[in-house]
């Protein structure tokens, strides 16, 4: 059985601001805070999944940026590629989550990341210039 890929953005604001998402679902996973983003469709180039996704999510377009890391383990069968990405248009709303926050530095750990997201927020951390 091939990997199913998972795309998330790491989109980042003026500040060093990183936009984080509440999930409402599955049970296991609602409340844990991640990077907006989803499945790549069969088929689908990555990075149009996720434009897309950040358009289903959040209602805005993003403009994508450099990719973070190579893939970072998820559960079995299933792979993370995750770019920085920063805002092109319109202001993110949560359509399918239950929260967005906007984290400055400082603040980048006051939510509780999925276990796959940790990691992925200390590397960002370290690419973001710190003023
Ligand atoms: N989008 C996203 N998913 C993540 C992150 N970290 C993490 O462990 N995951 C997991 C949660 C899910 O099991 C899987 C992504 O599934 P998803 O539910 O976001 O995908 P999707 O939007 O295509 O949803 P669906 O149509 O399959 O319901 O990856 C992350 O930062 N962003």
């Amino acid at each position: 059985m091939s990997t199913i890929l998972v795309v998330a953005a790491v989109i980042v604001a003026p500040g060093g601001r990183v936009l984080a998402a509440q999930r409402a679902e599955p049970a296991a996973l609602a409340g844990g805070w991640e990077f907006p983003g989803g499945k790549v469709d069969p088929g689908e180039d990555e990075v149009a999944a996720l434009i897309r996704e950040c358009r289903e999510e959040l209602g805005v377009e993003v403009a994508v940026g450099e990719r973070v890391g190579d893939e970072w383990p998820l559960s079995a069968g299933y792979a993370l590629r995750v770019w920085l990405c920063s805002l092109a248009s319109g202001v993110p709303e949560a359509r399918e989550h239950l929260a967005l926050r906007w984290l400055g530095p400082g603040e980048y750990y006051d939510v509780a990341w999925l276990e796959a997201d940790l990691p992925i927020m200390k590397t960002v951390e370290n690419l973001l210039p710190r003023d």
